[in-house]
């Protein structure tokens, strides 16, 4: 399975992005910068974290017009796995891939440590490794991670089985119903707050987040007829 990590200016978890792909899970990826018009030759969509365009007017609200993101629509319609995390995340609610919006942190302040989060959904193409219900320990690092959305959406959110990942325990950031991650309807698209990238290795202090791309690669194979 190829992967491509979308590089915007300002990304900086891109490299660990690359490192869980290549390094902690083994398969191919490469970086894609975000002029780049055409992501065919890859089979997985990564956005990573960071402070695309230097967060101004709001994060992801430039980076979301890069020439790319057409392409990452593209993919998205096509039904490929597309994950953006943290400035990902937040990007891919920019484009309106994902419902609703992100605000400031409660308490208006950055945020980087180990939280714990339930798995809410374990039956997505993202989370089929985990059990049902598990708790995992993942970093967050984000100071505009509280998401919201209104009463409708989140109405269909419940009922698609859409809100993938809570924060158990204490809310970091405010986040309706402790949402820290959600797919699209379709389930092909996953953004989430918490950093699965840099929770690959006993190193790191957590290999919890590597079932997330276990999972992706799982079920692209039993999907896909791989020949070589
Ligand atoms: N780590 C990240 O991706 C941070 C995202 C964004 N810059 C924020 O602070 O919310």
């Amino acid at each position: 399975m190829k992967f491509a990590v979308i590089v915007f200016p300002g990304s900086n978890c891109d490299v660990d992005m690359f490192h869980a792909i290549k390094d902690a899970l083994g398969e191919e990826v490469e970086y894609v910068w975000h002029s780049a018009d055409n992501l065919d030759e890859y089979d997985g969509i990564l956005l990573p974290g960071g402070f695309s365009y230097g967060d101004y007017l709001r994060c992801g609200a430039i980076a979301r017009f890069s020439n790319v993101m057409a392409e990452v629509v593209k993919a998205a319609e096509a039904g490929k796995p597309v994950l953006g995390v943290c400035n990902g995340f937040q990007i891919l609610l920019e484009a309106g891939l994902l419902p609703g919006a992100m605000r400031r942190n409660d308490g208006l302040k950055f945020i980087c440590r180990n939280v714990e989060l339930q798995v809410a959904n374990n039956e997505t193409m993202f989370t089929t490794s985990y059990e049902a219900n598990e708790t995992i320990t993942v970093p967050i690092a984000h100071g505009e991670g509280n998401y919201y959305c209104d009463e409708a959406t989140l109405a269909e959110l419940k009922e698609n089985k859409q809100i993938v990942f809570t924060y158990a325990g204490t809310n970091p950031n405010g986040s309706l119903e402790d949402i820290a991650g959600i797919t699209n309807k379709q389930g092909n698209v996953l953004g989430m707050m918490p950093h699965p990238e840099r929770a690959v290795d006993e190193l790191l202090g957590s290999t919890d987040g590597l079932k997330i791309f276990q999972s992706i690669v799982k079920n692209w194979r039993e999907t896909h007829v791989v020949t070589a």
